[in-house]
């Protein structure tokens, strides 16, 4: 619904697999069933992720357009950035990344591993900038956009997240519709669906894409911005303005967004206990690997929310596995014991 006038190009496999946790479901209790949907798996370039999902509606602009050169920016281990360079490698483009210091994390090998060494294999020219986390549209970006001109370049903006992008929140709408035609195949619709969120377009499109079901409120986003109230009036701002494109047929409001603000603590890119928690609980009872940033931290909130029974006994709950294990290996310090 009300993705038909938009160009998607394809960057993914199809429709992502939906695995069912059952060890996970039985290790808190086998009150809640507990299934995943694996953008984590969903595309063959550089490990895939839901920037992927994102960039598939972008892409047909830079392509279009003429652009020669995708210009990006996240933290030291942003994933957005790892995969916009698998995008423009996959699309024989050039691609400038910027890189800003957007986590207090101290190891040696932070800016050498994980997303930030698959960008640079990828040939990304990787921009390292000092200055610290925001979601919204930076300086340091802009810049870059700048200094591809000035060698008579054509650059693509694509801004952290994809977010701030006019058509960032699409990728997801085309997940919710996904999902509710694999309800059909599974006999049965789930109870919730729980997500990260950060910069908001993967949460906003979904709440869009699950309001044409009349299920907005089942999402619920896990903020792991740790600056809930920026990301909220992001997602609702971006939710907004995807509902207008897609022509959803009733306004939304802040009260369509349902965004948890306990698990993202203490700070962007850091952990706590539960994350870490989280993190080997997935680990030991599934083999599906999350990381301490973002899916740590939503996986986290989904414990969280069925010991509570704020996920009530007998639901069936969507966990979405947004991808991030690669920036695993620059915290590795932090599973060396227990
Ligand atoms: C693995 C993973 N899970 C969830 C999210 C949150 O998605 P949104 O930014 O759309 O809210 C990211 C984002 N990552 C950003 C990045 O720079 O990688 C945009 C922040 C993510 O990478």
């Amino acid at each position: 619904m009300g993705l038909e006038k938009f160009q998607r190009y394809p960057l993914t496999f199809g429709p992502s697999p939906i695995t069912h946790m059952k060890r996970l479901s039985a290790a808190l209790g086998g009150d809640v069933e507990i299934y995943a949907k694996r953008e984590d798996c969903n595309s063959g370039l550089a490990f895939g992720g839901n920037k992927l999902r994102k960039l598939e509606y972008l892409v047909p602009e830079a392509v279009d357009g003429g652009y020669d050169t995708l210009v990006s920016i996240g933290g030291i281990q942003s994933n957005q950035t790892r995969q916009v360079a698998a995008v423009a490698a996959h699309l024989g483009m050039d691609c400038v990344l910027v890189q800003e210091n957007w986590v207090d994390y101290q190891a040696e090998v932070y800016d050498k591993v994980g997303n930030i060494e698959l960008s640079r294999i990828m040939g990304a020219d990787v921009r390292l900038n000092s200055a610290g986390f925001d979601i919204g549209i930076r300086k340091s970006w802009q810049e870059a956009m700048e200094s591809v001109k000035a060698k008579g370049k054509k650059p693509f903006p694509i801004p952290a997240g994809c977010s701030e992008h006019p058509y960032g929140g699409l990728g997801f709408v085309n997940f919710a519709h996904e999902v509710v035609e694999q309800e059909k195949t599974l006999g049965f619709e789930f109870d919730y669906i729980v997500v990260c969120a950060v910069t908001g377009s993967t949460m906003a499109g979904m709440v869009v894409g699950f309001a044409f079901h009349d299920r907005q409120k089942k999402v619920i986003g896990i903020d792991a911005s740790a600056k809930p109230e920026q990301t909220r009036e992001q997602i609702f701002r971006i939710a907004r303005n995807t509902a207008e494109l897609v022509e959803l047929p009733f306004q939304l409001t802040p009260d369509d967004i349902i965004l948890d603000e306990r698990f993202g603590g203490p700070a962007y890119g850091l952990p706590n206990e539960g994350t870490m928690e989280a993190i080997r609980l997935c680990g030991k009872s599934e083999g599906v690997l999350v990381d301490p940033v973002y899916e740590g931290k939503s996986m986290a909130g989904l414990i969280g929310l069925i010991k509570e029974q704020k996920i009530p006994k007998g639901s069936k709950v969507l966990y979405v596995h947004l991808g991030g294990a690669p920036a695993l290996n620059a915290y590795a310090d932090l599973f060396v014991q227990g």
